[in-house]
C-alpha cells in the first residue's frame, strides 16, 4: 500500500509494495547478511552487533531500521532473525490498537525471539508506553479491572530483540528512539548496487539478462531495490512476449519506454510536472496549486508523489516564491532555458544541446 493516499494505485515507479510485489518479494529476499547487497555501513554495524550477541549467548540490543520504502528494512529484519537462528514474530504499528494487543504478543514471545514491529511510528500511545517498559526492563504491567479498583499485575518477559522499522524516524518520540541500542539508517542504492540486485533477481527468476540491460534497469529504478525488481518483471514480460525471453539493453530500454519510465526513472506524472513547469511557466517560480492545475492533478499528488523524487534528483527546487526548475531539468527534457526567465523554453538545437548532460548554453 502506498504511504500516500494521493498516489495513483497502478504507478510502476512507486516505492511502496503493491499486491504483486508482496507475492513475489518473499522469493527475492536475501536470507543472510552476506547476500544483502549495498548498505555497507549498516551491514557492518549490524554484523558486529549480531556477532557480539552470539558470542555472549544473549539477545542483542533492540534494533531500529529507518529509511524510505523499498530499501530493505523488512528484509534486514528477517536476516537478523536468521543470523541469530531465532524465530521471528511479525506485526506492525497499525495492527496494535490497544496496549492489550501488545501485551498479548509480548507475553507469548519465546526466549531470544525477534519481534519485528513494522511502521512502529504508527503505534497507539498507550501501546507505546507499554513498549518502553518491555524494551528496557523486559516487563509489562497488565491492568486488570477498571476504575479505582484497577490493579497493575507485573509480568516478566523473556529476553527478546525488538526490531522496529519506520519510514518516518522523525515521528518517533525520543523516549522510544532512545531505547534502541542500534539504529540503521538505510540509504538509496547506488546504480552499481542496483545492477547487482537486478542480476541476483534475474537469476532467481530464471531470466537471461545482459550486463548492459541490468544497468539500463538499475538506472531507472530510483535508487530502490523494490522498483528495480518490479521493472525487471515488466521487462521480462516484454522480452518474453515480443522476443525470445532474453533481455538485452535495447529490449530493456524499449520495454521501459512502453511503460513510460524514462532513462532517469521519471514516469509520466513526473515528466508532466516538469514539462508544465518548463514550457508553461518558463521554469518558474510558480505556485504549487497553479502547477497542479496545469497538469490536471491534485496539489497533494504533485507535492507528495512527484516532487520528492524531482527534488532528490536536483531537477526541481521548492522555494518560498514557488517551484523552480534547475538547469538539469531543462537538459533532461531536451529544452534550452529561455534568455529571460518566465518566457517558456524552445526545443534545443542539436548543436546547442549536449544529451550527455553537458551544459546547455543560454539562448
Ligand atoms: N540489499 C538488498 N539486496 C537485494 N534485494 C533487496 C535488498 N534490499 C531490498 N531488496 C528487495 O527489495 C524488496 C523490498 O524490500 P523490503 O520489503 O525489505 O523493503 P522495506 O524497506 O521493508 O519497504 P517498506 O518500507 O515498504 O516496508 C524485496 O523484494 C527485497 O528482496
Ligand atoms: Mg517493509
Amino acid at each position: 500500500m502506498s504511504p500516500y493516499d494521493s498516489e495513483p494505485a497502478d504507478r510502476l515507479v512507486t516505492a511502496a509494495a503493491d499486491g504483486e510485489d508482496q507475492a513475489v518479494e518473499a522469493a527475492l529476499r536475501p536470507r543472510l547478511l552476506d547476500e544483502f547487497i549495498g548498505q555497507e555501513r549498516v551491514r557492518e554495524q549490524l554484523s558486529l552487533v549480531l556477532q557480539a550477541a552470539r558470542q555472549r549467548g544473549t539477545a542483542p540490543d533492540h534494533v531500529l531500521l529507518s529509511g524510505p520504502p523499498g530499501l530493505g528494512k523488512t528484509t534486514l529484519s528477517m536476516i537478523i532473525a536468521a543470523e541469530l537462528g531465532a524465530p521471528i514474530r511479525i506485526t506492525s504499528g497499525p495492527a496494535i490498537q490497544h496496549a492489550g494487543d501488545l501485551a498479548a504478543i509480548l507475553s507469548s514471545l519465546a526466549e531470544g525471539e525477534v519481534l519485528f514491529l513494522d511502521e512502529i511510528h504508527r503505534m497507539s500511545r498507550p501501546a507505546e508506553e507499554m513498549l518502553y517498559m518491555a524494551m528496557e526492563d523486559f516487563r509489562v504491567d497488565v491492568i486488570v479491572g477498571k476504575g479505582p479498583g484497577a490493579t497493575a499485575i507485573p509480568l516478566e518477559l523473556p529476553p527478546f530483540t525488538l526490531v522496529g522499522a519506520t519510514t518516518r524516524a522523525g515521528l518517533l518520540p525520543p523516549p522510544l528512539r532512545d531505547r534502541f541500542g542500534f539504529t540503521g539508517h538505510m540509504e538509496f542504492y547506488a546504480p552499481a548496487e542496483l545492477e547487482r540486485v537486478v542480476h541476483r533477481s534475474a537469476a532467481l527468476l530464471d531470466v537471461r539478462i545482459d550486463p548492459a540491460a541490468a544497468a539500463e534497469i538499475a538506472g531507472r529504478s530510483r535508487g530502490t531495490p523494490r522498483i528495480a525488481n518490479r521493472l525487471l518483471r515488466r521487462v521480462r514480460d516484454y522480452a518474453q512476449v515480443r522476443h525470445d525471453g532474453a533481455v538485452t539493453a535495447e529490449i530493456a530500454a524499449r520495454a521501459l519506454d512502453v511503460y513510460e519510465v524514462d532513462a532517469r526513472g521519471l514516469d509520466r506524472l513526473d515528466r508532466a510536472v516538469l514539462d508544465a513547469l518548463l514550457r508553461l511557466f518558463g521554469g518558474g517560480p510558480v505556485g504549487l496549486s497553479t502547477l497542479a492545475v496545469a497538469v490536471g492533478e491534485e496539489a497533494e499528488t504533485v507535492e507528495e508523489v512527484a516532487e520528492p523524487f524531482l527534488v532528490r534528483e536536483g531537477l526541481l527546487a521548492r522555494t518560498p516564491r514557488g517551484r523552480i526548475a534547475t538547469a538539469a531539468a531543462w537538459r533532461h527534457l531536451g529544452l534550452v532555458p529561455p534568455a529571460q526567465p518566465g518566457r517558456g523554453g524552445v526545443p534545443a538545437q542539436p548543436e546547442l544541446f549536449a544529451p550527455d548532460g553537458g551544459v546547455a548554453p543560454e539562448a
